[in-house]
């Protein structure tokens, strides 16, 4: 190992641990896969010179006994100093996500990215509600476990890990306009952070998930990663100008509107706010069932399949039996010299499968009877049935918005590599990261100062507490059970699935869509109301009550078609309430939240014993977006439901 241009020899063992190859290295140190002698168990040795200049081993040893027994945290088994070399001994992992998308020509399924999503939202949602920031998320510290975790991503490197609420007063870290040295990874960190030197908060490592999902399906990744590592101060600035440049919009264009959606919410979070990160998995999930993600039973699954599992076209269905044929050569087979067997009478019931055009209800019959045959278990499988199966991954990039119907292309099974072939970890270059330089929690040493030498053979072994005694080593597990890249089929069984499905994503926007252009065109106050009724409706029927853009473009054709007289006819009533004040929120406080405001609109709307102006429902409506957009999961309410409701009756009696 080298430290400060030194050649350093690292013995063969460490602690208790046998070292043997060497996994990755990164900024700060070498990993290396180490077994235990005297019981066996195997497991990954993180080594650090302790005169490093970014300790980060010391740190991450105050985090992991927080995160002990979370799902997709590693479990730190043991941790000292042996010679020169803090060490950490955490579980055995697979390859990082950087190592498979490299493997994969810089690129990554739509359905593998969906898993990252859900599950990178869970481990931070876990470290979170630990008080603990990330602060490097990153494509090279999410890895996929052994065995069966293979299907589990796994959160490592804690270095630059921080607690953000004090744990004995649960309070937040302090937000400062003041401009701070940026922490974090070059490729991924959020806006603030890396472009405005902002501190960073729940909302930054979000903002770094959204870009890293975004890097994965967009060929050749973000735009600012594909020059490489920034070597100069001068490329380092081009780079956060860049970033800072790039539009939402843009960055997502041609994928489906969620990330983008994503990206948006992230940025638009306050400091200190709590994301709802329930509300992201769920429009994650719903995506992934749009796309027929799903296992045998229907059900949307989180678990990451890598090789990825890619639709296979299903197979032309064989024509159904022509049982007459079979029955004309049974009634010809000669036995033993007998004559042939007379032709079966035309009314006989062996007749009812026989082709007759002048009877329609026989002709639904052989329909019905051959359609019941092919539910038979050996019959491929409908159209509607989506086979899976384990193929390299090269083409199985997502769909765009406009295309995302078309079959997505298929590659041999037969070159799949053995997983094990990726487990091997290899070093890693992606996220570079900037040198650490400033605390991470209030008991966090200082980075600047340097940990204290040992003198070489001696030890400090600091066995982990908190290890939680139940859960086996993840590397103990026998190969025979770690995940082979065998040939697997789930189909989405039920042929009705589709139909039963809540209206999805797509649907729900071109509905939205179609909307806001009748609301644009439309004349009268009564045809607004059915469009609200229609749009209500739409929501409802989604298990996401989420607020799309297109969603927000629907409410503010309703307003100006409300309020502008010139492009409405105005009604008679506008009038007579023209004396009444326009201002929407005359009577509520004034520091009132979102879901104030929109209880306050609902009862306004509902309250009203004489139909209102449209000037005075735009007002209402206007202010009803307005409050609605404030929300940060942007999802509609029961009050706002309640609005809406309100919002159409007002309408209709106008
Ligand atoms: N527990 C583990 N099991 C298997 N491989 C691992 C494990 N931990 C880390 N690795 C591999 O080593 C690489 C570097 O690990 P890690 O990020 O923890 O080190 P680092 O020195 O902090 O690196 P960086 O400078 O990139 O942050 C990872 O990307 C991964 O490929």
């Amino acid at each position: 190992m080298y430290f400060e241009g030194e050649y350093i020899a690292v013995p063969q063992r460490i602690g208790n641990w046998l070292l043997q190859d060497k996994l990755g290295s990164g900024f700060s140190g070498a990993i290396y896969k180490a077994v235990n002698p005297y019981n066996g168990q195997v497991a990954a040795v993180k080594l650090q010179h302790v005169d490093h200049e970014c300790p980060t081993n010391q740190y991450e040893r105050l985090f992991y006994p927080a995160l002990q027994g979370g799902i997709g945290m590693p479990t730190m088994w043991a941790s000292g100093v042996h010679g020169v070399f803090d060490y950490l001994v955490i579980d055995l992992l697979g390859p990082s996500l950087d190592n498979l998308y490299r493997q994969n020509n810089k690129i990554m399924d739509l359905r593998s990215v969906l898993s990252i999503g859900m599950q990178v939202l869970s481990r931070l949602e876990f470290m979170h509600t630990r008080g603990i920031l990330h602060r490097d998320i990153q494509l090279g510290n999410c890895v996929i476990g052994l065995g069966p975790y293979a299907g589990t991503i796994f959160m490592i490197d804690f270095g630059f890990s921080k607690f953000y609420l004090d744990r004995y007063t649960r309070k937040h870290i302090p937000d400062s306009r003041k401009k701070r040295d940026f922490i974090g990874n070059y490729w991924f960190s959020s806006v603030n952070v890396h472009c405005r030197g902002r501190v960073p908060s729940r909302r930054d490592d979000l903002e770094a998930l959204a870009l890293m999902l975004i890097h994965m399906l967009t060929p050749n990744g973000l735009p600012w990663t594909r020059n490489g590592v920034p070597k100069y101060s001068y490329q380092g600035d081009k780079l956060i100008s860049e970033k800072l440049r790039a539009r939402p919009e843009d960055l997502c264009h041609g994928l489906p509107d969620v990330f983008e959606d994503f990206l948006r919410y992230c940025r638009r979070l306050k400091f200190a706010e709590c994301p709802d990160y329930e509300h992201w998995r769920s429009e994650f999930a719903e995506l992934a069932s749009e796309h027929g993600f799903v296992d045998q039973v229907g059900r949307v699954t989180e678990q990451f399949f890598w090789p990825p599992i890619v639709p296979v076209p299903a197979q032309p269905k064989q024509p159904a039996v022509d049982m007459n044929a079979v029955l004309r050569d049974i009634a010809n087979i000669n036995l033993g010299g007998h004559a042939p067997m007379p032709q079966p009478h035309q009314n006989a019931p062996v007749n009812e499968i026989e082709d007759d055009d002048e009877d329609e209800d026989d002709e639904d019959d052989d329909e019905e009877e051959s359609e019941s045959e092919s539910d038979g278990e050996d019959e491929v499988s409908s159209e509607d049935e989506h086979e899976y199966r384990f193929v390299p991954v090269a083409d199985t990039r997502t769909k765009s918005r406009e295309d995302r119907s078309a079959p997505t292309k298929k590659t041999s099974a037969a070159s799949v590599p053995p997983f094990a072939t990726l487990s091997d970890g290899s070093t890693t270059d992606s996220g570079p990261r900037t040198p650490v330089d400033e605390g991470r929690g209030s008991s966090a040493p200082s980075l600047k100062k340097k940990a204290p030498s040992v003198a070489s053979g001696s030890q400090v072994n600091v066995e982990n507490p908190s290890m939680p005694s139940q859960r086996a080593p993840l590397a103990t597990i026998p190969p025979s059970k770690v995940a082979q890249p065998e040939v697997i089929v789930i189909s989405s069984g039920d042929e009705n699935d589709s139909s039963k499905r809540q209206v999805g994503r797509t649907q729900k926007a071109a509905v939205m869509r179609r909307l806001t252009t009748s609301a644009s065109k439309a004349v009268d106050n009564k045809e607004l109301g059915r469009l609200v009724g229609e749009f209500i409706q739409v929501l409802r029927s989604n298990s996401s009550k989420f607020m799309t853009k297109e969603g927000f473009a629907f409410l503010d054709a309703l307003e100006s078609q409300l309020v502008d007289p010139d492009v409405f006819v105005v009604d008679s009533k506008q009038k007579v309430h023209a004396t009444r004040s326009a201002d929407p929120l005359q009577g509520m406080r004034k520091q009132a939240s979102h879901t104030e405001t929109i209880k306050f609109l609902r009862q306004r709307i509902a309250s009203s014993n004489q139909p209102l102006g449209n000037e005075q429902i735009g007002a209402l409506l206007g202010a009803f977006s307005k409050a609605l957009r404030k929300g940060a999961a942007r999802t509609v309410t029961t009050d706002g439901f309640a609005f809406l409701v309100g919002l159409e009756a007002s309408l209709q009696r106008t």
